[in-house]
């Protein structure tokens, strides 16, 4: 059984507080790109094995048995004793880009399971099991347009819809860690919340709508700043890094015609339709 795990951006984020045990508290609203990785599992014929991974496209960082895919199955597979399984993973989306690709690709594989061992678990159990593999994680059971708060874990939905819209996500090759960018920041409230602000017509959005992270990863990283700039030059409506870098996306209006973006070679570029 196939699925195809999907990316996010970040509409605003907003880090409000640091909380007791370390994380942050946070405000933003996580939108669904159909920028995809392809994930598929079958029964292990072999059982002397648990899983084996094969792993294709974008090079992952780290073990197999660090890969989120694993860590979601092992997860369902201490509770439901499930059968070996092999898996591959396509990746497309890059890591380390703020646009979820581990994340999304370890809640697709709960919702693959789900089905393929007809698990019965409804939405909110599968949710509280995502939240335990990554605090972005529980946004990809629903995968649909969320305001998000507490560690990005507490979900309202709102009614956004970008149809139409294009989008061009550009990611350079430089890596920025999560873990390090949340160090570099000094939470606040923000003086427009993002709530509010999205509910704007997205022409207002550029003045209004911030991502914190700017703030601390353009200057370690000016090229991350150069190609948001590039991507106003070239007609953006509004442009911005997604989560904690080293992505940019730029919204464009439906009628426009995107421009060939030329960036410097090993720079990922993706051009789609929300
Ligand atoms: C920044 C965002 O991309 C916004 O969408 C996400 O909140 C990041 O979520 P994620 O990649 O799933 O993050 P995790 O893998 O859970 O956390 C990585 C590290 O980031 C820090 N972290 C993460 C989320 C959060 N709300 N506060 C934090 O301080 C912690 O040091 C943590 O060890
Ligand atoms: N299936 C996977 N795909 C990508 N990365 C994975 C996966 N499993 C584990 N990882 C590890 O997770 C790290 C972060 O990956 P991910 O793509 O989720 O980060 P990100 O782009 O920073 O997203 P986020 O917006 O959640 O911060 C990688 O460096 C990698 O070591």
């Amino acid at each position: 059984m196939i699925t195809f795990p999907n990316a996010k951006i970040n509409l605003g984020l907003s880090i409000t507080e640091k909380r007791p045990d370390g994380y942050h508290n946070l405000e933003t609203v996580f939108y669904p790109v159909a920028l995809e990785d392809a994930l598929e599992i079958h029964t292990y014929s072999q059982e002397d094995k648990k899983f084996a991974l094969y792993q294709h496209g974008l090079e992952i960082t780290g073990n197999p048995e660090d890969n989120l895919v694993v860590r979601a199955y092992l997860l369902l597979n201490k509770e439901y004793h499930l059968p070996p399984i092999e898996i591959h993973l396509y990746k497309h989306i890059p890591s380390g880009a703020g646009l979820g690709g581990g994340s999304a690709d370890a809640a697709f594989m709960l919702k693959l399971l789900n089905e393929y061992y007809q698990l019965k678990l409804t939405e909110s159990q599968l949710e509280v099991y995502a939240a335990t593999l990554g605090a972005d994680c529980a946004f990809f059971i629903k995968n649909t347009p969320t305001f998000a708060e507490g560690i990005g874990n507490i979900f309202s939905p709102i009614s956004l819809s970008l149809k139409g819209y294009q989008i061009a996500i550009i990611k350079p090759d430089v890596f920025v860690s999560t873990r390090e960018a949340f160090s570099k920041i000094h939470p606040h409230h923000p003086e427009f919340p993002i709530k509010e602000v999205i509910r704007r017509p997205i022409e207002e959005w550029k003045e209004l709508l911030i991502n914190d992270f700017e703030t601390s990863v353009f200057p370690q990283h000016p090229i991350i700043k150069e190609i948001k700039e590039e991507l106003y030059c070239q007609g953006a409506v509004y442009a911005s890094m997604s989560g904690s870098g080293s992505s940019v996306f730029g919204l464009f209006r439906p009628e426009c015609c995107i421009p060939d973006l030329n960036f410097k070679e090993g720079t990922f570029c993706y051009i789609g339709k929300l």
